[in-house]
């Protein structure tokens, strides 16, 4: 007798990093973007039915791949690793986290210019970035392709300089190199998607609702809700100091020739802008965070 498997088609497919330092902050992000990504028992994938949404947890160096080739619609990952893997997928959201540089460096003094690169060796992780890079100013080197651990490369004798990620540069610092040339690339995590033109309508809606959502996200974690009460006489002075978005709202209170203000702020000018407000005569100045927005 047939046996009838009922396999629920999802609208969104979406890649997720499965350990590494995009893992957690990529994880925080989507639940708070209100999604079902929590792997309790290291799960491979979890089926978010409420939002019509399947993620996959992967290495972050495939996801490009995964999303490139139109196997999943989406994925949070490095620039620097899509770039590197070059498959086609586009960026359609910067997410403000796993912020680093991606640089050349050598020992220090051994190697200044990006041309004194030609015929010798470069190790690196990322040889899709490099090659690119090299070849676009016309230098040619040994590439050395490593998994990890780049620095000590050189320390080790098997190249002559290395280009690899760079957040505070301690790990260069303690191999005893430096960097030099331009940054090749500021990288932080990113939202990407396959081509437009390979998506259903359906599934571009779907991806565009996700980028609102997380885009909602990171707004509400840069700003902060500012309420206070001014005299009418100060309203203009104070409302240059809180422009907001788009507006401050304005509202009358019971107390003849007083306003009450509301306006976005960003978080870090926030007690800036209480003194200011406070100098200039507002009153009953508060602050409140924001969880999510959609603006
Ligand atoms: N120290 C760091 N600071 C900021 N971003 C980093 C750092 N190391 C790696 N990244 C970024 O994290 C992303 C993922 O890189 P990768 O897969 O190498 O993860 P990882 O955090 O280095 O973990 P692992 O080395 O265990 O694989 C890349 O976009 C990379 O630029
Ligand atoms: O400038 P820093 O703050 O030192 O950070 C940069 C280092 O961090 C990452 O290394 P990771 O610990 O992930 O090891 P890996 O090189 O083996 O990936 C990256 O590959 C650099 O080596
Ligand atoms: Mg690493």
């Amino acid at each position: 007798m047939p046996v009838a498997i009922f396999v629920r088609v999802t609208t969104l497919r979406i890649a997720v990093p499965n350990k590494g330092s995009l893992s957690v902050p990529s994880e925080q992000l989507l639940t708070a973007a209100g999604y079902r990504v929590h792997r309790g028992n290291r799960e491979l994938m979890i089926d978010d039915a409420r939002n019509d949404v399947q993620f996959f947890f992967l290495r972050p160096r495939d996801i490009a791949l995964y999303v490139g080739s139109g196997t999943l619609d989406a994925g949070l990952t490095g620039r620097d690793l899509l770039l590197d893997a070059d498959t086609g997928a586009e960026e359609i959201l910067a997410l403000g986290y796993s912020e680093s540089t991606f640089r050349f460096a050598a020992r220090p003094g051994a190697i200044a210019d990006l041309r004194d690169l030609d015929g010798r060796r470069v190790a690196t992780s990322y040889p899709g970035l490099v090659e690119k890079h090299l070849a676009e100013h016309g230098v040619q080197v040994k590439l050395v392709r490593l998994e990890g651990a780049v620095e000590t490369s050189v320390q080790l004798g098997i190249a002559d300089a290395v280009a690899d990620v760079v957040e505070t540069g301690t790990s260069l610092r303690n191999s005893g190199l430096a960097v030099f040339g331009e940054p090749i690339l500021k990288s932080e995590a990113v939202l990407i998607r396959r081509p437009a033109a390979e998506l259903t309508e359906e599934s571009l809606a779907a991806i565009e609702r996700l980028r609102r959502r997380l885009k909602g996200v990171l707004i509400a974690r840069q700003y902060v809700m500012i309420d206070y009460d001014c005299p009418v006489e100060v309203q203009q002075a104070a409302c240059a100091l809180t422009p907001g978005i788009e507006s401050p709202t304005v509202s009358p209170l019971a107390r003849e020739g007083w306003v009450a203000v509301r306006s976005l702020v960003p978080r870090e000018r926030a007690p800036f802008v209480m003194d200011e407000l406070w100098e200039v005569g507002a009153r009953a100045i508060l602050v409140t965070p924001l969880e999510s927005s959609r603006l």
